[in-house]
């Protein structure tokens, strides 16, 4: 993967911990992240792992509804850390949001409608009624839908796989640069989710929209091929193109995960009698060494010493955090 510079990028993660409760003892549920997403290119970039990997955190602090903890994020040069009221409306205009069951937290009496009228309104879109509707036209034909088929509707009366294009249109409709998508396939049967993939893929492709796509799901990354990052436990265990992770990957945690290798080799495994720490123990910013030792067929006690750092495993900038693959 490119190392892009600094000034080059369109978002630019740098060293970002996100500590909740004692910056000293609390629960690291991000910890020293760094992510550039480039402005020359649009791209989706995967961010997987298990449930509290650290996911959510990293959609909240790029999307500023919580501020890092230690580190920086930068989005156009505007520091999204420390930003005041009036910076934030502008970057939301260029960062837009589509989260799981979206409905979920709107009026069931309100028609589809009135998300884009709000939207509409919130970004002052558009001139007069003419124009809007022509802008909510043109989203909806972007996701594969039509106006006249969805605008009038409750959302009761849509499926799924609509609701979640809805959501697509409406961030599309403010014409972002980036779009953060929480697991906007989750709650779809798997031919709408290849649906809502291919509405990802053109809006990246046709309107140079970047992602950050946040999921559980592997094998849609596979689809999607572009950058994915596996987290452990706050922690970036490996990174690279989604293709190359997937088919040939290198921590252990990322190895279970995908469950596409041999059983490691017995002679591998720590031997010796250890007291494992409690996992959330691990977690806690007093806490030095890899979070993945308790599970790791091939832990060793310099594991525990310190988290290793990324190293190349592959072409394509694949990396991943375990001292199996530190140079001699
Ligand atoms: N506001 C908070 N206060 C304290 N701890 C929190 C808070 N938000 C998240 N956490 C903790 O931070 C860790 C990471 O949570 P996060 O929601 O980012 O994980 P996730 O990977 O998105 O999980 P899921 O896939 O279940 O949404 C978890 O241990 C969680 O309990």
């Amino acid at each position: 993967m490119l190392d892009v510079a600094q000034s080059d990028a369109l978002l630019d993660i740098r060293n970002v911990s996100k500590i909740y409760g004692d910056p000293e003892a609390g629960l690291v549920a991000l910890n020293d992240f760094s992510l550039q997403i480039p402005r020359d290119r649009a791209e989706i970039v995967t961010i997987a792992g298990e449930s509290g990997s650290g996911k959510s955190t990293l959609a909240n602090l790029v999307l500023g509804f919580t501020r890092p903890t230690k580190g920086t994020i930068t989005f156009d040069g505007l520091d999204v850390g420390s930003a005041g009221a009036a910076q934030m409306r502008s970057y939301h205009r260029q960062v837009q949001a589509v989260f799981q069951d979206p409905f979920g937290s709107y009026n069931p009496f309100y028609r589809v409608q009135h998300v884009f009228d709000m939207v509409t309104k919130n970004f002052g879109l558009a001139e007069n009624k003419v124009q809007a509707r022509e802008m909510m036209e043109d989203a909806l034909n972007a996701v594969g839908l039509t106006g006249d088929d969805v605008l009038r509707k409750y959302p009761h009366q849509l499926s799924g796989g609509q609701r979640q294009r809805i959501m697509m249109a409406r961030a599309y409709m403010v014409k972002p640069k980036l779009i953060v998508a929480d697991e906007p396939v989750s709650m779809v049967d798997a031919s709408l989710r290849a649906s809502i993939l291919d509405v990802m893929m053109k809006l990246r492709d046709e309107a140079g929209i970047s992602f950050l796509y946040i999921t559980h799901d592997l094998s849609t990354a596979y689809q999607i091929g572009d950058k994915i990052l596996l987290f452990y436990q706050g922690t970036l265990a490996e990174e690279g193109n989604a293709t190359d992770v997937i088919a040939n990957p290198k921590h252990p945690y990322v190895q279970l995960l995908i469950d596409s290798v041999p059983k490691p080799d017995p002679a591998d495994r720590w031997k010796g009698e250890i007291e494992l720490p409690a996992e959330e123990e691990l977690r806690t910013a007093r806490a030095k060494g890899c979070r993945f030792v308790p599970r790791c067929p091939h832990a060793r006690p310099a594991c525990s010493d310190a988290l290793p750092p990324l190293y190349p495993v592959g072409p394509n900038g694949h990396r991943a955090s375990c001292i199996l693959y530190a140079p001699e």
